[in-house]
């Protein structure tokens, strides 16, 4: 696990953005897996940027999002399809047939999250899958509980993500859908390489569990300890809570420049 600290999102989002960028240069048709909350926005602002005025070229990119409420149209405000193409995909040169993003509205649910990793496979497998973090430490919409082989599937909110996403849906719980699509935690370890960005001071428990609690489903976002390649970008709030903050720091700046593109 690399650990990095720094003074705030912005400059959180402009580090993951080059790495997203340096696998995107290496490799032109990398498969990236896609979260949706308020957390990644600044990192899709500088992907945007990116394209815009460095050239960042998406034409061969294809790309997997985490996850999708049921029950919502694919236009809907707060489907996670809507807030993708608002926010990133629209402003790239993304091809729309290399979007791939859970069908909330789908009638067969077992049938498309099956279709649904078996594309992934198709595709290569996911190179890099950029996460958040829920306050309950899930990742997609694994909940604590949820099985670390798990695959893409059905799963029930907890009442704790149900409360902490009202704010998208003007504030009223009884708006927000109770299930959802989102891979499974064996899906995301299966990605190459995953990141993970969490800011403020409402993420700092969950990432002192992740980071240095016992590995345990009660804490999903855990199992990334066991993980080969992982990068957590976390503010100076988010950090609050990690006892070895000192160390990372540390790891950090004594990098040999040339590591240090991050
Ligand atoms: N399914 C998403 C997660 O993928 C996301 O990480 C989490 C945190 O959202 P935010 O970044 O807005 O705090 O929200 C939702 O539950």
């Amino acid at each position: 696990m690399e650990v990095i600290i720094t003074k705030d999102c912005m400059t959180a989002s402009t580090a993951a953005a080059k790495t997203i960028s340096k696998l995107i240069r290496d490799k032109p048709n990398a498969v990236l897996g896609l979260a949706t909350g308020s957390t990644p926005l600044p990192l899709y602002s500088e992907l945007i940027r990116m394209h815009r005025e460095e050239g960042l070229d998406f034409s061969g990119v294809t790309t997997f999002n985490l996850d999708e409420y049921i029950g919502l149209a694919r236009d809907h405000p707060q489907s996670y399809n809507y807030f993708m193409w608002e926010n990133l995909l629209k402003h790239i040169n993304i091809r729309t047939e290399n979007v791939h993003i859970p069908d909330g509205t789908t009638d067969d649910v077992p049938g498309f999250c099956k279709r649904y990793e078996e594309e992934i496979l198709l595709a290569g497998g996911i190179d890099l899958q950029i996460l958040g973090i829920g306050s309950d430490g899930h990742i997609g919409f694994n909940e604590p509980g949820s099985s670390f082989a798990s695959r893409t599937r059905i799963k029930t909110l907890t009442e704790q993500t149900v409360a902490d996403n009202a704010r998208f849906f003007d504030g009223d719980e009884q708006d927000v859908p109770r299930h959802c699509i989102t891979m499974g935690i064996g899906t995301i370890m299966d990605a190459r390489m995953n990141l993970l960005l969490a800011f403020g001071k409402n993420k700092s428990k969950a990432i002192s569990a992740t980071i240095e609690g016992p590995v345990s489903a009660m804490t999903p976002a855990s199992i990334l300890q066991h993980h080969r390649t992982v990068r957590i970008f976390i503010d100076e709030a988010a950090a609050s809570e990690l006892k070895r903050q000192h160390y990372y720091r540390w790891v950090y700046n004594g990098k040999p420049a040339w590591q240090q593109d991050v």
